[in-house]
């Protein structure tokens, strides 16, 4: 179970931001809509836990993020939850399986080779396992961004813009790509976005 209550935040007098409540079952998917600048990425990094709220609370599992000394909170952060940015965060002088080595060694994981070949594979991109990020087409790169954020199978998958860099051909399989990811796991995914294109492709939604 994950679930959002009474989000308030604010970055300085000017900007205050108050957020629906979320509350999405194992399994479930929730497409979140809003204008540029309306606080799409500040409410993702505070489901995420990378901002602390005013008020309010993220629960994720029964654990409240912010009842976690930070230590604590990157380690849980770190297990059960994925992060898809909208420009991926590679280590650029590593190999894309290295990569994922990295962020499983980061969240206390042992190197599963195993399961590196299985998630690439899943997304299309096995071939690509011994390549250098920086020598994947765009396409690519966003679907080993999603690897990167399901490695290690988390609960949570929350995805921040993951399209609107992409064509619609690419849109809709990143999409689709997503929730196979999150299903297989039967973990909550929560794409955040502008990209109207992605309405059709998610039941459950809301404007902020
Ligand atoms: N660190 C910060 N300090 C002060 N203001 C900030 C900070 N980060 C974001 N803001 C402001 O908060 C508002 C919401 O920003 P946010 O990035 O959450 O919006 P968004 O909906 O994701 O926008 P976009 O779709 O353009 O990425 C913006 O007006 C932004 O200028």
């Amino acid at each position: 179970m994950f679930k959002t209550q009474s989000l308030f935040f604010t970055y300085n007098q000017q900007t205050a931001f108050r957020f629906p409540d979320i509350e999405l079952a194992a399994g479930e998917n929730l497409l979140v809509l809003g204008e540029s600048g309306i606080g799409k990425t500040t409410l993702l990094h505070l489901m995420a836990g990378l901002l602390r709220p005013k008020s309010g609370s993220v629960e994720l599992m029964g654990t409240v993020l912010h009842d976690l000394s930070s230590a604590r909170l990157d380690s849980f952060r770190g297990k059960h939850i994925g992060l898809v940015f909208q420009r991926p965060y590679f280590v650029q002088a590593l190999s894309l399986q290295e990569n994922l080595a990295l962020v499983q060694f980061l969240a206390g994981k042992s190197r599963d080779k195993n399961r590196i070949k299985e998630v690439l594979n899943s997304l299309g991109i096995g071939h690509k396992l011994q390549e250098k990020p920086h020598r994947l087409s765009q396409g690519e790169q966003q679907r080993a961004a999603i690897a990167l954020a399901v490695i290690n199978s988390p609960q949570l998958i929350l995805a921040d813009e993951p399209t609107s860099s992409l064509d619609d051909k690419n849109c809709s399989k990143v999409a689709i790509l997503l929730k196979e990811q999150a299903s297989a796991t039967g973990a909550q995914l929560i794409i955040i976005t502008h990209d109207q294109r992605l309405k059709d492709q998610f039941q459950n939604a809301i404007t902020l």
